[in-house]
């Protein structure tokens, strides 16, 4: 778009032209101010159940176009962390590209290089299609991927349009501390942008190699057959919202 100044330019909120909630007054991301988060002492360690999933269990592993998602099974539970246990659907990733970082959240204006998204939902809400539409329905477990300075690789990231992989550790894709994070009522990042996530981002990072996230950054293909990169959606406004965060 004309107005923009800086790179990468993808500019994607005119998604509000033809999607109402993009536009809307609690969108994410969003930028995390750490000196405006409120210390709030209620919320507990977020506690996974159900992630050391058996190998025999065969989970599909795709390139929707957008991001690469790694479908789960139900089985894996939010069980603390939450004032309702969720359900686990699915986790993907954003990133960025050789030329720049790309994680979807900042903190304090800093891009990280990547952000993985572990994307639950609230069963009393009925079916997911209906957790998605309402508030609290959803629950997204954001993690910033950062390069390690000597890189030893972390799991397994597999590419290819649709796979399968055995089951693994799921808790392993995620920060050691699980205790400090940060709490904030948004949405989903890409349309249809409902305003139904609550959303927890850790504190601490995911290490990756230099390789691993070049790897992600140059072996994608998205929907236009180019190179799959800079997927991630500029910060919101917080249009009054309040940030808790689990420690001081
Ligand atoms: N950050 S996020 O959680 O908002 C998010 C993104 F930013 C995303 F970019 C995506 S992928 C883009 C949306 C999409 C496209 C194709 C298909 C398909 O062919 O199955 C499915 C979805 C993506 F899948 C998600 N997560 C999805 C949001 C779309 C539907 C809600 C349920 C799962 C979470
Ligand atoms: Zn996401």
């Amino acid at each position: 778009s004309p107005m923009c100044l800086s790179l990468p330019c993808t500019d994607k909120d005119e998604w509000q032209l033809e999607v109402p909630f993009c536009g809307g007054q609690m969108q994410s991301p969003i930028n995390i101010d750490t000196n405006s988060t409120n210390f709030s002492r209620e919320l507990q360690p977020v506690v996974l159940a159900g992630y050391n999933l058996d190998p025999s269990e065969q989970l599909s592993l795709m390139n929707n176009g957008h991001t690469v998602v790694l479908r789960l099974p139900g089985s894996l539970t939010i069980a603390s962390g939450y004032p309702q246990e969720y359900r686990a659907m699915q986790l993907h990733l954003h990133w960025g590209s050789p030329e720049g970082p790309g994680s979807e959240h900042t903190v304090d204006g800093r891009r990280y290089d990547g952000e993985i998204h572990m994307v639950y939902y609230n069963p009393s809400c009925g079916s997911i299609k209906e957790a998605m539409k309402q508030p609290g329905g959803l629950a997204v477990l954001a993690a910033f991927l950062q390069v390690m300075p000597m890189g030893q690789p972390l799991g397994r990231w597999g590419g290819g349009s649709e796979t399968t992989v055995a089951g693994f550790n799921i808790e392993g894709l995620l920060p050691a501390n699980l205790g400090r994070y940060y709490r904030y009522s948004g949405s989903l990042t890409t349309p249809p942008c409902y305003q139904t996530v609550n959303w927890t981002v850790f504190n601490q990072t995911v290490l990756l190699s230099k390789e691993q996230i070049l790897l992600l950054e140059t072996t994608l293909q998205g929907d236009d057959d180019t190179d799959l990169q800079n997927n991630f959606r500029l910060t919101q406004p917080l249009h009054g919202r309040k940030v808790l965060a689990s420690f001081q």
